[in-house]
């Protein structure tokens, strides 16, 4: 059995009321499980990576609504590991769910939550990859989509998910955080079911990304997990997952919690550098890493104590970084992702040489969304094809070879 437990007063509310905030204070919301029911052991952990193979820790129990995902790779980032000192450098390539980003965890179990609680419609505001997300799952269920982008700031790739898959996508002239006040207003007023990441239902799906990463390494903590903070829901997500599965015996200690922020958009690393309670808003935040183009994260408080209590850190990184850490991603590991995934590694490579993470650490970087939902800063980034006549000739010469003899 599980409720929902207010963070900041303790208030409990059933697991069937459609609520997302604490309506005595305002805080944010938990999943609190009956820990001393939960009979979970490695040897039932047994088998292939998913999200539903840890279902003894997530709150649904009506069948999912699946696309089959979690189970994604982790790849030894051997180049880059080489060429800042570090042998056990992974990324964990969260692009590789089935819409092309972590955030497919969270709606596997949101949705499905959706359905349990009896909602007709679904909404969400988005950077893009939550609307594409929720796109994806809705149809799969069934039901309803409504989305509020940031005009002119969401990712082609995203923009074109949602729409295809039959979402009703509202552009918005104003920030995420705009989109958000007022989804979340919107979906108060009118009975319709938020599935953003203040939605602690959505959370649990996304805490398996730990789960993931533990159970891969055959229950060997990691030192630290570095991944981009938007929103705050991930990190938040993924250190409630590994402090239960400490808390059930399965694993010895959490991971050093490491979030990366783009400087443009920075109020968690802020926070964390200043030894600030509290975050302080970023009005106007900018970023090419528009995923993570966020200046009121939800989830700050639940993301600053994860970060704190976990013995972890925040940094941020330039846009020229993030751009830099895509490119050496794709082209010295073979690893496509979007410019707020290569936070992630961007934020390994400055942290390695400011001699914050020491050269024998294991560490995994969460990178988060595929390349190709961002295509048009990559054509920007790239050099273009070199056009030529249809000939060999040409092609030779455009390649700087010598002309081949048949050629004479
Ligand atoms: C690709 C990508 N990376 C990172 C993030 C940040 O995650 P969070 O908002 O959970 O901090 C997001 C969205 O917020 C995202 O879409
Ligand atoms: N990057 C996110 C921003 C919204 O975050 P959420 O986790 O609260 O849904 C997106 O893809 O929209």
């Amino acid at each position: 059995m599980y409720h929902l437990e207010c963070i900041k007063c303790g208030a409990k509310y059933g697991p069937d009321k459609v609520i997302y905030t604490c309506s005595k204070c305002g805080g944010l919301l938990d999943v609190v499980y009956d820990y001393s029911e939960i009979r979970l052991s490695r040897e039932d952990l047994k088998g292939p990576l998913s999200v539903w193979k840890y279902k003894a820790l997530l709150p649904v129990s009506r069948e999912p609504v699946t696309l089959k995902e979690g189970g994604t790779p982790i790849y030894h980032l051997r180049s880059i590991g080489k060429e800042v000192g570090l042998r056990e450098a992974y990324a964990k390539h969260e692009g590789m769910n089935p819409s092309g980003s972590f955030k497919d965890r969270g709606m596997t179990v949101g949705v499905t939550k959706a359905l349990e609680l009896g909602m007709k419609s679904v909404a969400c505001a988005s950077t893009g990859n939550t609307s594409a997300s929720l796109a994806v799952y809705g149809a799969r269920a069934g039901i309803p989509v409504i989305v509020l982008l940031p005009s002119g700031k969401v990712a082609l790739g995203k923009v074109a998910q949602a729409l295809m898959h039959g979402a009703k996508v509202i552009s918005i002239k104003g920030n995420f955080d705009d989109a958000l006040r007022l989804v979340r207003e919107l979906c108060v007023e009118n009975g319709i079911y938020l599935l953003n990441s203040i939605n602690p239902y959505r959370l649990e799906g996304q805490k398996t990304i730990g789960f993931e990463i533990v159970d891969y390494f055959g229950w060997e903590v990691p030192d630290r997990i570095i991944l981009p903070v938007g929103n705050a829901g991930n990190i938040t997500a993924i250190f409630k997952g590994l402090s239960e599965m400490k808390r059930l015996g399965i694993i010895d200690r959490v991971p050093k919690m490491t979030g990366i922020q783009a400087e443009g958009s920075a109020p968690i690393a802020k926070a964390i550098k200043s030894g600030a309670a509290s975050i302080a808003v970023e009005e106007h935040p900018e970023t090419v890493a528009t995923a993570i183009r966020i200046g009121d994260p939800v989830n700050a408080v639940k993301a600053l104590n994860a970060i704190r209590a976990s013995g972890g850190t925040a940094e941020t990184v330039t846009d020229e970084e993030i751009l830099a850490a895509q490119k050496m991603l794709a082209t010295k590991e073979g690893i496509g992702v979007e410019p707020a995934s290569a936070a992630s590694v961007a934020g390994l490579i400055k942290l390695r040489r400011m001699g914050v993470i020491e050269k024998d650490e294991h560490v995994v970087c969460v990178v988060t969304g595929h390349l190709l939902k961002d295509p048009e800063t990559v054509i920007k980034n790239c050099d273009k094809p070199i056009e030529v006549e249809a000939t060999k000739e040409a092609i030779e010469k455009a390649l700087g070879m010598k002309p081949s003899i048949a050629s004479y």
